[in-house]
């Protein structure tokens, strides 16, 4: 194997764990939004986003990896999380 494919072998492990990862937090954030049906919560929780947002830029340091680059995927993330709670039936 050269090294180019070892490397992308090693590329599609991690990506399958980054999916794998993904799926996992769909699942906990669907109970979420079961949860803000139920109780007629709003889907948005702008407090909890900015600590999240923070916390992205934190971890990204730690990192090496460019904040707003996190913080765009988990905006991207994060917003596609709202549009299942409100489709659940959380408040807008
Ligand atoms: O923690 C919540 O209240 C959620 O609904 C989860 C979540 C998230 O995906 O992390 C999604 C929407 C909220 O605005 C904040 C956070």
């Amino acid at each position: 194997m050269t090294e180019l494919e070892a490397l992308r072998q090693e590329i599609d492990g991690i990506d399958a764990r980054i999916v794998a990862l993904l799926g996992e937090r769909f699942a906990c954030t669907d109970k979420v939004g079961h949860l803000k049906s139920t109780h007629q919560l709003p889907a948005v929780d702008a407090a909890r986003e900015a600590r999240q947002m923070a916390r992205f830029e934190t971890l990204a340091n730690e990192h090496a990896l460019k904040p707003e680059l996190v913080q765009r995927l988990f905006r991207l993330i994060v917003d596609e999380v709202v549009d299942k709670h409100k489709k659940l039936g959380a408040a807008d």
